[in-house]
C-alpha cells in the first residue's frame, strides 16, 4: 500500500500529466484509457520500487545471495514439512506467488550480472602456444572507441598498449593494461603491423573483438625471473677462508669466472653456482658487501711517506696530469703506436705524492663482482678492441710489439694525431695524422680523442676514428692507454677486452730486468738506464693501486715476469676470446651497437584505438 504522502505525490504527478494530455487528446475514449492506465495500482508500486532502488543505488549494495529464487523454493518445501501454523501458511503462500517468484529471479539475474551480453567460449586453438603467458580478452564492440593508445616498438615490432584512458571501455573492462603486448586481434597477428593498420582492423570488426595479449605483469615477472650472472673480480677459496659458515657448502672460483646468482637474501653470503654447472644445488659465496668490507680491513702492503717533489724543467709536460711524454719508434716496419705512458721521474713522484696524500685507498671500492649478460657473437661482428694497461715500465708496449710482430695481418695499431711539423722521412696518415692546432683543439672539444696530451708545445692524441679505422680493416686493434681513459671506449660499440699487465714480485723483477735498459728521458732518446730498486717499488705499488681502482673494468690479468711466458699466455688468451661464441658483457652495454641506433630503436609511434 502507498502511504498517504506518497499517494498524494503520485496523484499530483498523474493529474498534472492528465491535465497536460487533455488538450492533445481528441477522443474521450483515449483519455479514459490513459487515465485508467496511469491510475493503475501496479504502476504506482513500480514507481515506489524505482524510488527505493534509487536510494539504494547510492549505497552500491552487493548481493548477499545469488540464488535467492532456488533458496525460496527449497525453504517452502522445508516449511511444508514443519506443520501448518498460520505464519508458515502465509509464508509458503507468499513464496508460491508468481510476483515474488519473478522478483526473486530478477534479483538473481542482477546478482549474477546475467544481463551482460554473453561471449562465445574461447576456441582451444588460440591457446596453442605460450599458453602460460598469453591472455585472451574478448570485448563487445560498441560505437565508442576502446579508450587506449597503442605504440609500436621499432626494434622488436611489438605492438604495446601505451595508455589506457580513465573511464574508457578498456579501463572499465579491467582486462587490458598499459604495457600489455597485443599479439593478435580476432586471430590476425599484429607482428610488424603499423598502428594505422590495426586501427582499420578494429574498425572492420563487428560484435565481439578478441585480443591475444601478453600481459605486462607476465613480462615483468619473466624479466624478474631472468637469471642473474656475476663475473668474479677476485679469486676465492673457501678452504682458505676461516669465516665461511660451512666450507663444504661454499664454492671456489677464480677471477673472471661467471657465476649464476640464485639467492641474495643473506646480506653476507650469497648463493651461486658456476656457469654450466648442471648440479641443481648452489653453493655459498661471499656477498659484495662482505668482500668489500674484508678488503677495506686489509692493511696496505706498504706504507709510504710522500717524498719531496722536484719541479719539472719543462712546464708544458704538466698539461696532462699523470703522464707527460710520448714514445714513437719504428719497429721492423711496424709503427709502434704512441702511448702517453712513461712518466719522467718527477711526474712519478708527483703522482705518488698525490695518490698517498689524497688517501685514494680509503675511497676506492675494491673490485668484487660485475653484473654481466651473455652476448652471442655474430661472426660478422668486428673484433673486440684490446686495451692494454699497466704501470709504466711493466712491459705493456713490449707485449704489444710482440703481438704485432707475431701476426701483422691480424693485429693493428692506430695512427696518432699530432700538431708538430712533419719530418722529411715521415708519411701523412702512416706515421702520424698531421693536423693544425685549431683542428686538434676542435676535436678535443668534440670528444674525438680517447687520449691526448702535450709535449714540447705540440699536441699528440689517439682519436676515436683511428680505432674505427683499424677495426674496419677486420683487425684486432691494440690500444695502450692509461686506465683513466678506458671509460672513453667502455661501450658496446668497441666491446673492449681489457688486459692488465701486472709486475711480478720484486725478486722476479730484479731477476728478469737485471740487464734491461729503458729510455728514461724522452727528449734524449739515447739516455737509457737500468731499472732501479725504486722503479720496481713504484711499479708494484702503482699496479696495486690501479688494480684496486680499475679492477671492475679488467678482463684479464697477465703477470709479466718472464716475457716469453707472459707473451704466450696473452696471445693464447686473445685467441681464445676471439673464438668464443658467448661473451659476457657488463649489463650497461645492453643496448644496440651505436648511440644513434639506440636512439632509433627507442622511437615508437602512438595510435589511438
Ligand atoms: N718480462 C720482461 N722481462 C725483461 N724485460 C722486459 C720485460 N717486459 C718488458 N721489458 C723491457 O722493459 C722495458 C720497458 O718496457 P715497456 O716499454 O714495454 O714498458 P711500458 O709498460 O710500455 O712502459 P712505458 O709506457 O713507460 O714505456 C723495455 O726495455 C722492455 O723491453
Amino acid at each position: 500500500m502507498l502511504s498517504r504522502t506518497e499517494n498524494r505525490g503520485v496523484c499530483r504527478l498523474l493529474s498534472s500529466v492528465m491535465s497536460g494530455t487533455e488538450s492533445h487528446s481528441d477522443r474521450e475514449e483515449d483519455y479514459r484509457f490513459l487515465h485508467s492506465m496511469l491510475m493503475e495500482k501496479k504502476l504506482h508500486l513500480l514507481f515506489k520500487i524505482h524510488e527505493r532502488l534509487k536510494r539504494f543505488e547510492k549505497r552500491s549494495p552487493i548481493p548477499v545471495q545469488q540464488q535467492a529464487a532456488s533458496l525460496a523454493s527449497e525453504l517452502a518445501e522445508e516449511l511444508i514439512n514443519q506443520g501448518w501454523t498460520d505464519e508458515i501458511k502465509e509464508l509458503v503462500g507468499l513464496f508460491s506467488q508468481p510476483d515474488l517468484k519473478s522478483l526473486l529471479s530478477v534479483h538473481d539475474a542482477v546478482a549474477q550480472r546475467n544481463f551482460e551480453p554473453t561471449l562465445p567460449p574461447v576456441p582451444d586453438t588460440v591457446l596453442e602456444d605460450d599458453e602460460d603467458s598469453v591472455k585472451i580478452v574478448s570485448l563487445v564492440k560498441t560505437k565508442d572507441p576502446l579508450g587506449a593508445t597503442i605504440k609500436m616498438d621499432k626494434s622488436t615490432g611489438m605492438i604495446v598498449v601505451a595508455r589506457i584512458m580513465r573511464g574508457g571501455a578498456a579501463d572499465k573492462s579491467g582486462l587490458i593494461h598499459e604495457g600489455d603486448e597485443l599479439k593478435e586481434v580476432n586471430g590476425v597477428s599484429l607482428e610488424h603491423r603499423k598502428p594505422k593498420e590495426i586501427h582499420s582492423l578494429l574498425a572492420r570488426s563487428q560484435g565481439e573483438i578478441r585480443f591475444k595479449i601478453i600481459p605486462a605483469s607476465t613480462k615483468e615477472e619473466m624479466s624478474s625471473n631472468k637469471k642473474l650472472f656475476m663475473q668474479a673480480l677476485f679469486d676465492y677459496d673457501p678452504y682458505e677462508d676461516p669465516t665461511v659458515p660451512c666450507k663444504e657448502a661454499a664454492i671456489a672460483f677464480r677471477r673472471g669466472a661467471v657465476l649464476q646468482i640464485v639467492s641474495m637474501e643473506d646480506d653476507t653470503w650469497w648463493q651461486a653456482r658456476h656457469l654450466g654447472d648442471s648440479k641443481d644445488q648452489a653453493g655459498l659465496i661471499p656477498s659484495q658487501k662482505l668482500h668489500e668490507r674484508r678488503v677495506a680491513l686489509q692493511r696496505p702492503k706498504a706504507l709510504f711517506k710522500p717524498r719531496p717533489v722536484k719541479p719539472p724543467d719543462d712546464a708544458e709536460v704538466m698539461e696532462d696530469v699523470d703522464y707527460g711524454a710520448i714514445t714513437g719508434i719504428h719497429i721492423a716496419g711496424l709503427r709502434r703506436s704512441f702511448r702517453l705512458g712513461r712518466k719522467s721521474s718527477w711526474a712519478r713522484e708527483a703522482a705518488r705524492s698525490r695518490r698517498w696524500s689524497t688517501g685514494i685507498h680509503s675511497s676506492v671500492r675494491p673490485p668484487t663482482y660485475k653484473q654481466v649478460i651473455p652476448y652471442h657473437r655474430d661472426p660478422k661482428d668486428p673484433h673486440r678492441l684490446v686495451v692494454l694497461v699497466g704501470p709504466s715500465g711493466v712491459g705493456v708496449n713490449e707485449l704489444k710489439r710482440r703481438l704485432l710482430l707475431s701476426d701483422p695481418d691480424h693485429y693493428g695499431v692506430t695512427v696518432p694525431h699530432t700538431t708538430r711539423e712533419k719530418k722529411r722521412q715521415e708519411n701523412e696518415g702512416v706515421d702520424y695524422n698531421f693536423v693544425s692546432i685549431p683542428m686538434f683543439e676542435e676535436d678535443i672539444l668534440n670528444h674525438r680523442f680517447v687520449e691526448y696530451g702535450r709535449y714540447s708545445g705540440h699536441y699528440y692524441g689517439t682519436s676515436v676514428d683511428s680505432l674505427h679505422k683499424v677495426m674496419a680493416e677486420g683487425k684486432v686493434c691494440l690500444l695502450c692507454v692509461h686506465p683513466t681513459k678506458i671509460k672513453h671506449v667502455y661501450t658496446s660499440e668497441f666491446k673492449p677486452y681489457v688486459v692488465f699487465v701486472k709486475p711480478p714480485c720484486i725478486e722476479e723483477l730484479r731477476l728478469t730486468r737485471r740487464r734491461v735498459k729503458f729510455v728514461c728521458d724522452e727528449v734524449d732518446k739515447n739516455s737509457v738506464r737500468v731499472f732501479s730498486e725504486e722503479d720496481f717499488e713504484d711499479m708494484i705499488n702503482l699496479a696495486d693501486t690501479m688494480e684496486k681502482q680499475y679492477g671492475h673494468l679488467i678482463d684479464k690479468v697477465i703477470v709479466n715476469g718472464d716475457i716469453v711466458v707472459a707473451f704466450r699466455e696473452l696471445k693464447a688468451d686473445l685467441e681464445k676470446v676471439q673464438k668464443e661464441e658467448v661473451h659476457w658483457f657488463p649489463t650497461e652495454w645492453n643496448c644496440s651497437s651505436s648511440p644513434t641506433k639506440a636512439r632509433r630503436s627507442c622511437g615508437h609511434l602512438d595510435s589511438w584505438i
